[in-house]
């Protein structure tokens, strides 16, 4: 039996040798991050951080969708926000603050699960929330999986699964070590990071090394979530990734403009994380549909759109403007802003129209409408052809659920989880 056991040692030794080469020595890449992540969107679950009607449009630029937020993020917000991003094309994770913000829903829709370890922090939010979460897993969320999926399974065999299940879920995930750099944000507050616990460029370094070796944390997050770093960030992403040998390093806060979104890039960061700028391209949409819908009427002429946007709409100081020139792969943000506000308006315009005519809207099972919704007609012709497939469904299914929320509709029970509050649009009249 010792023997048996020495054998299992020493092949551990050689196994953690061979996954230490291949993060230093041997020119291989075994961060489960990909490299060429460069931008990432933050959308927050909260209920008064809203999406844009035509989310998978504005989404289809940026390398990966996070689903997190500090405040106010619940499980019912976090399914619900997973509920529309999750069949998007785009990669999409979850970054839970809380425990509880994973169940077993969120885990089949995200891709990759990012845990935070904050490493200037309290030790609640290093290691605490992690200790409180490895329990709820270990002891509720797999288990009351195991109940249901494998009710026939003896008690010894589940005791067994679930701690495997439980170990596997964390060594699955991956470690985002944050440095929280804003004490006025609510990571901040979440965290407990006060003034006195800001670090300087190279002690940031230092505590990323020792995140990357000891914590084998795949992501250091230099976190100003809310502001911009400027100078102070620049320097410190150039320190930490002097350190860095296998973790990628990301950068967030206050990200509005392509310089702003360069700077960070060309300091050392793989990433940048936009949170806010996204959902100001929400919150402006409603605003700007409101008003087409008083200056036209329902059955407007893709023609008379598009000219009420010209005159109405300063598109260049649009928020759609500055988030699609936060990122480096769309050259001309202001021309893909103006097309995607004018298919914006075009949509909202005939969801008016639909509800207006008292249309009842079917699905049939496929999710395919029966009446109306062609998207080609709704968004205008430019627009549609840049949807995916997948893309093109969930945003005919968003729309139909909208319409269906206003009208007398049959058949449309299969539309019943798709969580339209989310939308910035949903408060206002069809
Ligand atoms: C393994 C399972 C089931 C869950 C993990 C649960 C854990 C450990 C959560 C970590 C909670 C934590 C340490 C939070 C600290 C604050 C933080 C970094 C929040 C992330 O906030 P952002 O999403 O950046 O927030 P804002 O965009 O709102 O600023
Ligand atoms: O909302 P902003 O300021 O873009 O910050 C993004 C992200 O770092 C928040 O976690």
């Amino acid at each position: 039996m010792t023997s048996f056991d020495g054998v299992a040692r020493r092949l551990g030794r050689v196994a953690r040798g061979v996954t230490l080469a291949a993060r230093t020595v041997v020119p291989v890449d075994t961060n489960p991050v990909p490299a060429d992540w460069s931008h990432v969107t933050k959308v927050d679950p909260e209920d008064a951080k809203k999406l844009p009607l035509l989310y998978p449009l504005y989404l289809r630029h940026t390398s990966a969708v996070s689903v997190g937020g500090s405040a106010d993020v619940t499980p019912r917000n976090t399914e619900e926000t997973f509920e529309l991003l999750g069949p998007a094309s785009v990669p999409v994770f979850h970054e839970p603050s809380g425990p509880r913000h994973v169940t077993l829903r969120t885990r089949e829709q995200a891709d990759l699960l990012a845990i935070p370890e904050v490493l200037n922090g309290d030790s609640e939010a290093l290691v605490g929330q992690l200790g409180e979460a490895t329990e709820y897993v270990r002891e509720e969320m797999v288990p009351d999986l195991l109940a249901d999926r494998t009710p026939w399974l003896p008690d010894f065999a589940v005791e067994a699964l679930a701690d495997f299940a439980t170990s596997w879920l964390l060594a699955d995930a991956i470690f985002e070590a944050y440095v929280i750099q804003n004490p006025d944000s609510a990571a901040a507050r979440e965290a407990n990071v006060t003034e006195t616990d800001l670090l300087t460029p190279r002690e940031s370094k230092q505590r990323a090394m020792a995140a990357e070796r000891h914590l084998g944390s795949e992501l250091v997050y230099l976190e100003y979530s809310g502001t911009y770093g400027g100078d102070d960030a620049a320097e410190t992403l150039a320190t930490i990734s002097e350190g860095l040998t296998w973790s990628r390093l990301w950068y967030g806060g206050g990200i509005d403009s392509r310089e702003r979104a360069t700077a960070m890039l060309d300091a050392g960061a793989d990433a940048i994380v936009v949170g806010d700028a996204f959902h100001r391209v929400a919150d402006e949409e409603a605003e700007l549909c409101e008003r087409a819908a008083e200056d036209l009427g329902p059955a407007a002429s893709a023609s008379a759109v598009r000219e009420w946007v010209g005159e109405n709409v300063a598109v260049a100081d649009s928020h759609a403007a500055a988030y699609l020139a936060t990122i480096p792969s769309v050259l001309h943000p202001e021309r893909v802003a103006e097309r995607y506000l004018t298919a914006t308006v075009r949509t909202w315009l005939r969801l008016r129209e639909l509800v207006e005519d008292g249309a009842s809207v079917r699905a049939s099972s496929t999710g395919q409408s029966e009446n109306g919704l062609d998207l080609g007609r709704t968004l205008g012709d430019d627009a549609s052809d840049e949807l995916g497939s997948d893309d093109a469904e969930l945003v005919r299914r968003c729309l139909l659920a909208l319409v269906a929320d206003r009208s007398d509709a049959d058949g449309l029970s299969s539309l019943d989880d798709v969580p339209t509050d989310h939308f910035a649009l949903s408060g206002s009249s069809l």
